[in-house]
């Protein structure tokens, strides 16, 4: 295997759990700075790094979509694979970045911080500083939060309002839950190296989503009539889950696609410009199988599951629409954001 030599790094900490390490830089791009630690929403100015395999980065390649952000912010997509210096830019001519002129997305946290930029390893997403190549932020619920409210000015006409002040608690409380039980359950699920600790990620998943499946028979979103925050962060935990969770992961009580609410509002989702156009799953299953090695020794990427994503849902007649009584839908994608060649044989 030429493309990466895997991971056989321990993801789970002496107790068999799985610990998350947290952003390393936490600085924010807001309308009006006010201070240190705060940075202009400047057209033109940053690059926001993804990996189109990543859930957390994903949120922000949606949230920019829907936003209608993609003049303002450029995109670099990375590697699915990343090396020993993590996420790279090899998908690019020459292995560079065009416009960070990076190799490696490392080289934005070593520009911020030339001692302990990586001290909490190189993730994505990440938000960078063109002029000076340095990170300014890799708070992925900050970031697209921020896209969200901080970038009015330079948003899409009929760009919906994700984060509502009047829905806000709410929203927050139903992603506590879905971020540790759901977003971080998989994970603790599938890199738990004691039986305990995958059983307990297990049962805090299922329940979760028995939970949501009930909240979502009444509802055609998460939160009030429209698509917010907690769609999009949910959805992007759904969008890998028969490809990669249910499997690689152990989460397998059942798939989605054996649920009968949660399922249909994934589709409808998905069937959401914005959502579904953003789904790469080569991307994601070539990162997961064969990066985690630990997990995957042969590194081999399965061929399926099926999944008929795009099926009727008939959610509308739960009524809602998607955008808001003003809100639009984004242009359609003229092409895939980044398809990939041939798996290296
Ligand atoms: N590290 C972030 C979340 C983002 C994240 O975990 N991204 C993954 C990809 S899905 C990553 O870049 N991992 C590499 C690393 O953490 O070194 C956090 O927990 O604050």
């Amino acid at each position: 295997m030429s493309t990466t030599a895997g991971n056989t790094k321990a993801y789970a900490d002496s107790s068999g759990s799985f610990k998350r390490r947290g952003p390393r830089f936490t600085d924010r791009i807001v309308a009006n700075p006010s201070g240190e630690g705060e940075w202009p929403a400047e057209p033109g100015r940053y690059r926001l790094v993804v990996s189109l395999a990543c859930p957390w980065a994903h949120r922000s390649v949606i949230v920019r979509r829907l936003m209608g952000l993609e003049d303002a912010i450029s995109l670099a997509i990375t590697d699915p694979l990343q090396d020993d210096r993590s996420w790279r830019f090899s998908l690019d001519e020459g292995g560079v970045d065009p416009v960070l002129g990076y190799t490696h997305l490392e080289q934005a946290y070593l520009a911020r911080d030339p001692e302990d930029g990586t001290e909490n390893g190189v993730s994505v997403p990440a938000i960078v500083d063109v002029a000076s190549g340095a990170l300014v932020t890799n708070d992925y619920p900050q970031i697209t939060v921020d896209l969200g409210q901080e970038w009015r000015a330079h948003q899409r006409a009929g760009a919906p309002d994700l984060y509502p002040e009047h829905l806000r608690a709410e929203i927050d409380e139903v992603n506590e839950g879905v971020f540790h039980d759901v977003n971080n359950g998989v994970y603790k699920a599938g890199f738990a190296t004691k039986q305990t600790r995958y059983e307990e990620a297990y049962a805090a998943l299922f329940a979760r989503l028995d939970a949501l499946e009930e909240r979502l028979e009444s509802r055609r979103y998460l939160v009030g009539d429209h698509i917010t925050e907690a769609d999009v962060r949910l959805f992007t935990t759904l969008a890998r889950f028969d490809a990669v969770y249910q499997g690689h992961f152990k989460c397998n009580r059942q798939k989605l696609a054996e649920f009968g609410a949660l399922w249909a509002y994934a589709r409808d989702l998905y069937q959401t410009p914005g959502f579904g156009d953003t789904v790469d799953l080569d991307h994601i299953k070539r990162h997961y199988y064969q990066v985690q090695t630990t997990i995957n020794p042969t590194q081999i990427v399965p061929l399926g599951p099926l999944t008929a994503w795009d099926t009727p849902h008939h959610r509308e007649e739960l009524g809602g629409s998607p955008f808001g009584p003003e809100g639009t839908a984004p242009a359609p994608l003229e092409h895939p954001l980044r398809p990939l060649g041939p798996i290296d044989m």
